[in-house]
């Protein structure tokens, strides 16, 4: 499918979601530029927020913001890598000047590469634990100094993985992802006061672009990922993080909810491949 199809798709798509969801709010999306946190990004502006996203790539964000002005609808693309805390400082203080403080944060900036654990590089291993839980830390540190410094009540979403069975292949991005579990639900209670809930969305197998990594073999098993023999959209991962940003989670802080179709219930992911001995 063209990434215009998608747009198109995303755009036009049926929500449950009142279109003046998130008026008057700012939303701000960490991987922005493409899959979930694009979708998420701008199901928001559809809901009516002020939307800056967020990533290493600024014409990859362009692109995003382009399609959001063909729709009448201005996006703002402040590029940045969120693994470098001097980054996300800047980042911060450009998306206050020139936008306004984001009341909702979502994180969905990420990314990992297949390889059985037992060959991971010290290199290698540093750069997905940094990519996935020191870029999330920073970003939603930040926020919430902003929200206490200026006492306004703000909202966070974390996009991670599904941690309860673990996942060969990537052994190096679910213990990261563990990091924000747990750092989330220590937080939910120390930020509460704050006025900031903070929850995570868990996705299964979802068919965006950061699937291009995965080997060949991983991917003619991707049916067996879960009951419903299909992968997410990222449009049905973006449905979950809205509700979460949204007053309909008003209740609900420190909580991960999982969207994978059923697969931490039936399923198996082999990212890396399936190994001999788990063959039958
Ligand atoms: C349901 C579950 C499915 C989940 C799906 C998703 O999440 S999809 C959606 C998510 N989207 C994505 O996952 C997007 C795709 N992923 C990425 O962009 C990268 O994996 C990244 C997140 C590490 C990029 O961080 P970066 O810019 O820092 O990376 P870099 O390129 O500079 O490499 C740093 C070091 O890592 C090592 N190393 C790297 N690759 C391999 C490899 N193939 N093999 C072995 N090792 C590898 C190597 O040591 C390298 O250093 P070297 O030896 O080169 O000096
Ligand atoms: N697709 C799937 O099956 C699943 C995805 N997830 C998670 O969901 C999140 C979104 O993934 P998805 O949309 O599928 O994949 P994408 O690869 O399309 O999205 C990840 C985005 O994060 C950005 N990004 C990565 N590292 C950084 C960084 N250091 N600083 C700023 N931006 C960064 C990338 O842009 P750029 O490279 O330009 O910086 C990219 O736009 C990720 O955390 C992913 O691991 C979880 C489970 C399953």
């Amino acid at each position: 499918m063209s990434d215009a199809v998608l747009l198109d798709a995303i755009w036009n798509a049926d929500t449950v979601y009142r279109p003046d969801l998130f008026a008057g709010k700012t939303a701000l999306v960490s991987g922005g530029g493409s899959g979930i946190g694009r979708a998420t990004a701008l199901l928001l502006a559809r809901l009516g927020a002020r939307v800056v996203i967020t990533g290493r790539t600024q014409e990859k964000l362009d692109r995003v913001v382009a399609y959001a002005a063909s729709r009448g609808v201005t996006l703002h693309g402040f590029a940045a890598n969120v693994r470098e805390h001097e980054q996300v400082l800047a980042l911060y203080e450009r998306v206050e000047a020139e936008v306004g403080l984001p009341d909702v944060l979502i994180n969905s900036a990420g990314g990992q590469f297949p390889q059985p654990a037992i060959e991971f590089s010290p290199k290698g291993w540093n750069a997905v634990v940094s990519n996935n839980l020191n870029s999330t830390w920073f970003m939603m540190q930040r926020a919430a100094q902003r929200w206490r410094d200026t006492q306004r009540p703000g909202s966070i979403v974390n996009v991670i993985v599904v941690t309860e069975r673990g996942m060969p292949g990537v052994a190096h991005t679910v213990a990261a992802r563990a990091g924000i579990v747990g750092a989330t639900r220590t937080v939910a209670v120390e930020w509460a006061p704050l006025n900031i809930r903070i929850n995570c969305v868990a996705p299964g197998l979802t068919a965006s672009e950061g699937l291009a990594v995965y080997p060949p073999e991983a991917v003619a098993e991707f049916p067996r990922a879960n009951p419903m023999k299909r992968p997410g959209t990222p449009l049905e991962i973006a449905q979950a993080c809205v509700f979460l940003a949204a007053p309909s989670a008003s209740f609900i802080t420190g909580e991960v909810l999982t969207v994978d179709g059923g697969g931490k219930l039936w399923g198996e992911l082999w990212l890396a491949g399936r190994p001999d001995y788990y063959r039958d």
